[in-house]
């Protein structure tokens, strides 16, 4: 019958709300050299002033952690926690810093990921 809406399964669209692309864009993040200060949780015991100046700390272990646990519902959920990183990191440290410039090079690196898989 035309019209009739076809209920949508996981095996119609294997990337269903892109949450294979979800998958393969945090595995390049986790794997890449600049990733060190954001592949798990800022410490705010050894980072003086993280917990107060940093409302919503995120890193790649919590966005794996999500991801496994079904917690994106699609492309966009998932890429404001990743751009909530790279935020964070400019909020805290300076541009002119070992975690300030590795903070700019993984965000510029995401950006360009990301721009090339939606196209
Ligand atoms: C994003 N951010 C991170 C820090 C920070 O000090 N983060 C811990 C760095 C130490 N962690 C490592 O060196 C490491 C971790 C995992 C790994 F597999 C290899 C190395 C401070 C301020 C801030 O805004």
């Amino acid at each position: 019958v035309s019209g009739a809406k076809k209920a949508k399964t996981d095996k119609d669209d294997n990337n269903t709300n892109g949450l294979a692309t979800c998958r393969m864009l945090l595995a390049e993040l986790e794997a890449h050299q600049d990733a060190w200060p954001f592949l798990t949780p800022v410490n705010h015991k050894a980072v003086p002033g993280y917990r107060k100046v940093i409302k919503k700390p995120m890193d790649f272990s919590t966005i794996r952690e999500k991801l496994t646990n079904n917690q994106y519902l699609n492309l966009e959920t998932f890429i404001v926690d990743v751009n909530l990183v790279f935020e964070n990191c400019e909020r805290f440290n300076e541009d002119d810093s070992e975690i300030g410039r590795a903070g700019h090079r993984m965000r510029s690196f995401f950006d360009k990921r990301w721009t090339e898989l939606l196209k």
